[in-house]
């Protein structure tokens, strides 16, 4: 059941919207539908009801493995769905557009943009979104995997094309890797490949460092509850200038010691985001549980104001579990924020009461038991 009375286009034209889902069978969800507004979104009911999977489903209208890093076999129903499909009519700065995901017994995920086939990547230049996931809690405490996809999440919301350099990068190494561990010694296999790493590597670097410069940026002097993080770039490769010619160099000179170990020991692959509470001048990583998740919305909501800032588009979010984690001011200070920017966040709880400071402003959808999805109004 939904409710489709309350209209879009009350919102900034520069947030990106969804203004209808649909499933077929994905985890949980045999067959749903979801008609939307441009309006924050609540799904709010019992574990294991399928909240999270709704949000997974909407990642997956970006590039990559979505919230979950799930394989495409992983998500089908069980115990028999052979695929599944996902689609989404979006609202974006390029008007409406009708975007399916499928995949079938497993293989990569197809995209279709208004019926037409496409790479994957067209998505990251098409529709931007970020989350949050409650096993990003310990983002600021674990390795630095975590941490450099969450940068270049945000990354590819303000350079698109920063994914395709990713790619260009990771397939030159990979190649390289392999004559590593093949003790290949001749030069004249790694050339071609170095430069192309060092290409690619640059330009992801640059991107980096532009992301983190329009973060800086949002977070100065913004009207927040949030606290501002101080951000910092390790850039994988320790004395790297950052220049193309140095970084082909370094890999060239760096082979000896790549070999020993099998694989790429330096590298933008291996960067790092450090970030830490400006105002009290302490790590994230030593930062309270509330705190460091505060850190990380503090990012997400500065993302969003500098692409609006830019005049690009402010990004659907998608936000588990993020209300019942903060305090009751913190909570409403969230909602205003995220009104204020016009983006349609997804929130979800078990509770919708933690929720209900919003009123109005959002969208309130019930998701019951056996998934049965139903959209209310607010009391
Ligand atoms: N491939 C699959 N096929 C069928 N069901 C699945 C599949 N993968 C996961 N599930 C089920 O989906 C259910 C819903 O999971 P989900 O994480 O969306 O719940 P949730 O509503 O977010 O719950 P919580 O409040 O506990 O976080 C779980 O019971 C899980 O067993």
């Amino acid at each position: 059941m939904t409710d489709d009375s309350h209209q879009s286009g009350d919102r900034p034209a520069q947030a990106a919207a969804l203004l209808e889902l649909g499933l077929l069978h994905f985890r949980s969800h045999g067959a749903a539908r979801l008609a939307l507004d441009t309006r924050p979104v609540v799904l709010f009911g019992p574990n294991g009801a399928g909240k999270t999977n709704l949000l997974e489903a909407v990642s997956l209208l970006s590039p990559g493995r979505g919230l979950r890093r799930a394989t495409p076999g992983e998500i089908a129903r069980r115990p028999d769905a052979p695929g599944w499909v996902v689609r989404g009519t979006v609202r974006t700065q390029a008007g409406l557009r009708e975007v399916e995901t499928r995949s079938e017994r497993g293989a990569s995920r197809e995209v279709r943009i208004d019926g037409k086939l496409v790479p994957q990547l067209a998505l990251g230049r098409l529709l931007r979104i970020l989350w949050l996931i409650p096993s990003m809690d310990r983002l600021w405490i674990e390795g630095a995997e975590g941490r450099r996809r969450f940068l270049d999440r945000v990354t590819m919301s303000f350079v698109p094309d920063h994914a395709g350099a990713t790619l260009d990068y990771e397939k030159a190494m990979r190649e390289r890797n392999r004559l590593l561990k093949d003790q290949v010694t001749d030069p004249g296999w790694y050339e071609a490949l170095e430069a192309q790493m060092a290409r690619a590597g640059t330009q992801i670097h640059q991107n980096r460092l532009a992301a983190l410069g329009h973060l800086r940026a949002a977070q100065e002097g913004a009207e927040t509850a949030f606290p501002a993080a101080g951000l910092a770039l390790d850039n994988g490769t320790g004395g790297w200038d950052g220049a193309e010619g140095t970084l082909r160099e370094m890999l060239a000179q760096g082979r000896a010691r790549d070999m020993a170990a099998g694989r790429t020991l330096a590298g933008p692959h291996r960067a790092d985001l450090l970030a830490h509470y400006a105002a009290k001048g302490i790590n994230a990583r030593d930062c309270s549980t509330g705190e460091q998740k505060a850190l990380l919305l503090s990012l997400i909501l500065a993302n969003a104001r500098a692409l609006a800032a830019l005049g690009g588009e402010v990004p659907v979010l998608l936000l588990d579990e993020v209300a019942a984690h903060l305090d009751a001011g913190r909570r409403a200070a969230l909602y205003d924020e995220i009104c204020a920017l016009g983006a349609q966040a997804w929130m979800t709880g078990t509770e919708r009461a933690i929720f209900d400071d919003l009123g109005r402003r959002a969208q309130f959808i019930h998701v019951g038991e056996a998934a049965g999805l139903s959209t209310l109004d607010p009391d």
